[in-house]
């Protein structure tokens, strides 16, 4: 089974804030995202300590039968993965915190929004939230107007709740505590956790990692999705070279290829795991569908009919239809030539005959 990844959201969002990286993430991750509470489509019940929100997480946790797992978190939704990292480091596989803090300012002003909104919800803070959460560039695209729906749905108790758990948080002097691998993800552009707040992370906790995005304010992996993947990526742990050659191939065929080494092909079955399955078809640029089309192809230009059939079985569990390899193969005809497409048919007739 593929190692949990938990996303935690920031205040006033829901997990759409997520939308960006979530897809990507879950092609080596099962990737699960989160509601706080009263935003999004989680229940209203308020949570009003950093303990309570992070007891939630280790609760959803549970309930996937995850004893340990990545975490990855939007400011609060950070705080909540910093709080983990340092009262339940035995959970917490590696730890990315984007444009969170240790501390978000005076606790009073945080008691005082808490204050407005449960007079008079959450309406008045949107004008303010988009200004801080997005660039003036920003501010003006779909998903910014995404999260100001989001802010505008929240339940202003939960919200309000939400606040009160910052008020309370401070995690200065316990940075140091935190063992997990951590990358700290900063916008420059941030006026509400700005980059010296992503510094005193970094600077906190050992052999952290710290990145900062150009042209992104506090909703950093909205604005610039390319390269806050980019980072998460070069910070969660690549998968080997043998989990996508048993998820692309299947275990049956790989248990019988590992079966069927000697010591005269042992090496070549170490280099083609390492390097065709480790180095390329992990690579995130292209889909393993297109990865399949490609390979389908490239197999009927070389004549290689037996690693023909094998890679129709792989399409398939890549996600191809037999309709959609019949397309592939006729494209062939045209580009490798009517008697390679011809035999290329015949084993994919008789393969797909057979799954
Ligand atoms: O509310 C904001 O504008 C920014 C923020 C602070 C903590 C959080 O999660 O978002």
């Amino acid at each position: 089974m593929s190692d949990v990844c938990i996303l935690g959201p920031s205040l006033g969002t829901s997990q759409a804030v997520w939308d960006p990286q979530a897809a990507e993430l879950g092609r080596h991750f099962r990737v699960i995202r989160f509601d706080l509470p009263g935003h999004g489509d989680s229940e209203a019940t308020p949570v009003s300590s950093m303990a309570g929100l992070a007891g939630r997480v280790l609760a959803l946790a549970d309930s996937l039968g995850a004893e340990r797992f990545h975490y990855a978190g939007i400011s609060l939704g950070g705080a909540i993965g910093a709080w983990l990292a340092v009262h339940h480091p035995d959970r917490i596989e590696s730890l990315a915190m984007l444009c969170s803090a240790a501390r978000f300012g005076e606790p009073e002003a945080w008691r005082e929004r808490a204050a407005l909104v449960r007079a008079e919800g959450t309406a008045p803070l949107v004008a303010a939230a988009l200004g801080r959460w997005f660039t003036a560039e920003g501010a003006r695209t779909p998903e910014a107007r995404r999260m100001a729906a989001d802010l505008a749905a929240a339940d202003p108790e939960g919200y309000a709740a939400c606040c009160d758990a910052l008020a309370g948080y401070d995690l200065r002097a316990d940075l140091p505590r935190i063992t997990a691998p951590t990358l700290i993800i900063a916008g420059r552009d941030d006026p509400v956790t700005p980059p010296a707040a992503a510094r005193e992370l970094a600077d906190g906790i050992p052999g952290a990692a710290l990145t900062e995005i150009a042209r992104a304010a506090h909703l950093a992996n909205l604005e610039r999705p390319g390269p806050v993947l980019a980072a998460l990526r070069g910070h969660l742990p690549a998968p080997d070279g043998m989990t996508v050659r048993r998820a692309v191939l299947g275990d049956e065929h790989v248990d019988r290829a590992i079966a069927n080494t000697t010591a005269f092909t042992a090496d070549f079955q170490d280099f083609i795991t390492r390097y065709a399955w480790g180095e390329i078809w992990t690579r995130p640029g292209l889909d393993r569908r297109t990865r399949s089309c490609i390979t389908l192809t490239a197999l009927v230009a070389g004549g290689h009919l037996e690693e023909l059939a094998m890679h129709v079985r792989a399409a398939l569990r890549n996600g191809l239809t037999p309709d959609e390899i019949k397309e592939v193969l006729l494209q062939t005809a045209v580009y490798c030539g009517v008697p390679a497409a011809n035999a290329a048919f015949a084993v994919a007739q008789r393969t797909l005959g057979r799954t």
